[in-house]
């Protein structure tokens, strides 16, 4: 068998494209929605997310409030700049990049943020929601990876889930949105017993450990689906001397020949991430106005 590639950038555009359509509408009722995005210290990587995100909230004709600290800030300045954020009216959504430098308290900082203004969805109040099934702000790669699925699959009751990857930005997130839609889940992590056999048994994968091209293509059920959330860089000797590229949690070429469908890396989940907080930021501003919020973007 060869798997389907779920295109997940074609997915993220149409669901830009969906978030501009209201906002467009919002706009027309003389509301913008805002996002303010903060970035601490100079991580290469964070600086392009950062990057990326304030042009596409600025494409979704979102007003876009970009606030870039020196790496040496302080926790109180941090934490004071949050209070303003959650103050102005003109935000309607933040953001913190992670990680933050060393010597930054990240479950502090982000536990500041007003919970409708935390469109992460990482504030322990929208982590308690999400666990207990009430309305939350629900994180942005967790929620792009359930969008993939429900497009893939339509009901995934009763499906075998294995997330692997405890993290609170993905696995464990994950593995709630995927119990919300009746499926049978299994968090695995670096010491589940047996990984591959416990593997072996998921009709979704989701792969969330960030360890380059881990799961092996003996690993997956013939048929399953795969979403892989890893995105490492990887030397790349076959390219040239000093050259990278970027591979997923799952080893590809291998898992393609088992799998059903599968999300590549990159243009999988990772474009995911930016819609979803985009369609997050317009779902916090409808909420602020008491206005419906668009159908489809989130739970
Ligand atoms: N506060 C947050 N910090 C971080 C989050 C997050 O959701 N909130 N997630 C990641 C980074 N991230 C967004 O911030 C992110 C990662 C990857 C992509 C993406 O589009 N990846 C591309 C490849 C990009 C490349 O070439 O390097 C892909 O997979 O196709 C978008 C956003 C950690 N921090």
């Amino acid at each position: 068998m060869t798997a389907s590639i779920i295109d997940g950038k074609a997915f993220a555009q149409q669901l830009r494209a969906r978030v501009a359509e209201h906002v467009a509408r919002l706009k027309r009722q003389g509301i913008t929605p805002g996002l303010a995005v903060v970035l601490v210290g100079e991580d290469p990587a964070s600086q392009v997310y950062v990057r990326n995100k304030g042009r596409q909230t600025v494409e979704a004709g979102m007003a876009s409030f970009e606030h870039r600290l020196d790496a040496a800030t302080s926790q109180d300045e941090l934490l004071s700049l949050i209070a303003r954020l959650n103050a102005d009216p003109a935000v309607h959504g933040i953001l913190v990049q992670l990680p933050l430098p060393r010597g930054l308290n990240a479950e502090a900082v982000i536990n500041a943020i007003d919970p409708a203004k935390d469109v992460d969805g990482f504030h322990i109040l929208n982590v308690g929601r999400l666990a207990t099934g009430q309305r939350a702000m629900v994180p942005c790669t967790p929620l792009g990876c359930l969008m993939l699925l429900r497009d893939r699959l339509g009901d995934l009751s009763g499906a075998e889930a294995v997330v692997v990857g405890r993290s609170n930005i993905v696995g464990k997130p994950m593995a709630q949105l995927l119990l919300r839609e009746n499926c049978t889940v299994t968090i695995a992590h670096s010491r589940t017993r047996d990984l591959p056999q416990t593997c072996r048994r998921a009709d979704i994968l989701v792969a969330a450990v960030g360890r380059p091209e881990m799961i092996r293509g003996d690993w997956i059920k013939p048929g399953a689906t795969v979403i892989d959330v890893g995105i490492n860089r990887v030397p790349a000797p076959d390219k040239g001397p000093d050259k990278t590229r970027l591979v997923g949690d799952v080893h590809f070429a291998e898992a393609v020949e088992a799998a059903g469908a599968i999300t590549p890396v990159p243009g999988g989940v990772g474009p995911m991430t930016i819609a979803c907080l985009l369609a997050n930021t317009l779902t916090a501003c409808c909420r602020a106005h008491g206005l419906p919020e668009p159908e489809g973007l989130t739970l």
